[in-house]
């Protein structure tokens, strides 16, 4: 039997957190390593796991995958939470490239050098409120409760773990959206989602400008 999946990331949420949900979600275990110091990143150039030079990097059914939508689409496609056929596949595409743009400015921000901030944060707001909620409002507005077919899909998934980073950026931005409010609640509660949400679980906190600064450090870029 195939071992656990072994994720290779920093300490962080970064782009390695969406990959730590997915996985939750369908309920797989998993392993975590975590690169501490140049020579933990050192060893994984060396044993040619980094494609790219980049991580995230995970370890599963015997291959090593790099590039974080490869990896969330093969996790997907795995556990079956990639839609029943080719156009919901494109719908869930569709939805996913949306969420994975408004968790980057997340990503982005943490980075962003201090006299930038406000901007940033303004403009975040505002594509929140007035772009992303609404749009994915309308989407369950217009089909119900789940965002594609009539099964939990990963696209589910990904709007969970961004409305919780909403929520814990300004949630007074959700107030608005009923629904999305109702999908959070109710996607909350699943077993394997309800075990991920709790304290000790492989969850990680958000990212903050020292796990940056650390990051760089290792990968020695200026
Ligand atoms: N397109 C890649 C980007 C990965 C990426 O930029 N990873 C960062 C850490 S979050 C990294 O490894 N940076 C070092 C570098 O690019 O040299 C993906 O989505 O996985």
């Amino acid at each position: 039997m195939a071992g656990k999946p072994v994720l290779h990331y920093f300490k962080a949420r970064g782009r390695m957190e969406c990959i730590r949900w997915l996985l939750a979600a369908a309920g797989v275990e998993f392993e975590e390593k975590f690169i501490e110091c140049p020579e933990d990143l050192e060893k994984l150039r060396k044993d040619g796991k980094l494609m790219f030079d980049q991580v995230p990097m995970v370890e599963i059914d015997g291959m090593t995958l790099v590039q974080t939508r490869a990896i969330l689409n093969y996790i997907a496609t795995k556990y079956d939470l990639y839609g029943k056929d080719v156009k919901e596949r494109a719908l869930i595409d569709i939805y996913t490239e949306g969420i994975l743009d408004l968790t980057e400015m997340f990503i982005q921000l943490a980075k962003c050098p201090p006299d930038q901030k406000e901007a940033k944060i303004s403009m975040i707001k505002d594509r929140t409120k007035n772009r992303y909620l609404p749009a994915f409002e309308k989407v369950l507005k217009s089909h119900g409760q789940d965002l594609v077919g009539n099964r939990l899909t990963r696209v589910d998934i990904h709007l969970l773990e961004l409305l919780l980073y909403i929520e814990e950026f300004d949630a007074s931005l959700l107030a608005p959206f009923p629904l999305l409010k109702a999908l959070k609640s109710r996607l909350s509660s699943l077993p394997s989602v309800k075990k991920f949400l709790q304290p000790g679980s492989q969850r990680k906190l958000p990212l903050n400008a020292k796990q940056i600064e650390e990051g760089k450090k290792i990968f020695n870029i200026k």
